[in-house]
């Protein structure tokens, strides 16, 4: 259960990523210090800023830079990649076209999934599969995306890593058979700033209060405008601003279900109360589509020897939430 944390812990996971192709990193004192702040802020908050993580600084800003210049065209070049059920609910949606909650969020947004080709998971992969839908203007926008998103699936195995340590298991528990063919969603998300403001103005709820669905999520959002909040025990909503070459990172739904309990997957919320349009590109690093989900043995020992929570597949969690987010 989260804590009553009042600010959001920082990590520098620079220890971490120097060791982490070795199969004994977990002797290593840097990577052991690494492994113990990781503990705890999963124990207490679910959430984390990671620093020292090796993605480029200038592309951290150009995939930011790249979905303002989207964002700012009309709405009929935007719906040239409207999503589709048929696009296995790929491209762009509207504001108001996600719901959380049964509240309409005051988000857009283009929604991208790892590629499921047809058949490949059978019944259960169905309804996800599809190729993205990637705007042609500018012309490198694709290319740009594609290479920042395998770079942080490349920095979520190796935090998953440094996270399986601090769960007592082995390096390599979120790989192989669970997460070793990891899925990953990729969300760029638009929040509109608050129209001419006097005093202090309010907006609606740019995200509803959610937890991920997966196992780890990166969050790059704009410099200079804080609008994500995460709720800790009391009920309270802590801010996490951005804090300047860190990520926002935070567990997922198949995480919290893996450790028994041990971490949970926090509740979060968007509200941008800037005037400034706020961009978020959000990645979610998840365990294999089919991966059938449920406690570490490891964990199970450590909460008193029982499970609980049922097996989940992960495929049918995301299916489920997907097919349910959207008015269309
Ligand atoms: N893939 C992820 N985690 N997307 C987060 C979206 C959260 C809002 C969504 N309407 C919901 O209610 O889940
Ligand atoms: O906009 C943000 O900072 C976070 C968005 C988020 O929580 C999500 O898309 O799951
Ligand atoms: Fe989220």
């Amino acid at each position: 259960m989260a804590t009553d944390f009042k600010s959001i812990p920082i990590i520098d996971i620079s220890p971490l990523l120097a060791n982490c192709d070795d199969p004994n990193m977990g002797e290593d004192p840097g990577v052991r210090k690494v492994v113990t702040q990781l503990d705890q802020a999963c124990r207490e908050a679910g959430f984390f800023y990671v620093k020292g993580h090796g993605i480029p600084e200038s592309l951290i800003k150009e995939v930011k830079n790249i979905s303002h210049q989207f964002f700012d065209h009309p709405y009929e070049e935007k719906l040239k990649i409207k999503m589709t059920p048929q696009a296995g609910y790929r491209g762009y949606q509207r504001i108001g076209e996600n719901i959380t909650k049964g509240i309409p969020d005051m988000h857009e947004a283009i929604d991208c999934y790892k590629e499921i080709k047809q058949g490949m998971y059978g019944a259960l992969g169905k309804p996800m599969e599809g190729c993205n839908q990637w705007p042609l203007n500018p012309p490198n926008f694709k290319e740009l995306m594609e290479e920042y998103i395998n770079l942080c699936t490349d920095l979520s195995r190796k935090i998953m890593r440094g996270i399986a340590l601090a769960l007592g298991g082995s390096p390599y528990e979120f790989e192989g058979e669970r997460a070793g063919d990891a899925f990953w969603v990729y969300r760029i998300i638009g929040y509109p700033g608050v129209a001419n403001s006097h005093g202090m103005p309010e907006n609606d709820i740019g995200c509803g209060a959610h937890t991920d669905y997966g196992l780890l999520t990166l969050v790059n959002q704009d410099d200079d405008i804080t609008a994500l909040q995460v709720r800790n025990r009391s009920g309270e909503w802590i801010s996490a601003p951005p804090l300047p070459g860190s990520f926002v990172c935070n567990i997922g739904d198949m995480l919290k279900i893996f450790s028994n309990g041990l971490y949970e997957s926090t509740l979060h919320r968007v509200i941008n109360n800037s005037p400034k349009y706020r961009v978020c590109i959000a990645h979610f690093y998840e365990t294999n589509y089919d991966t059938a989900v449920e406690p570490l043995e490891v964990c199970k020992q450590r909460t008193g020897g029982t499970v609980k929570f049922d097996r989940a597949v992960y495929g049918e969690h995301l299916v489920s939430k997907v097919t349910t987010n959207f008015v269309m």
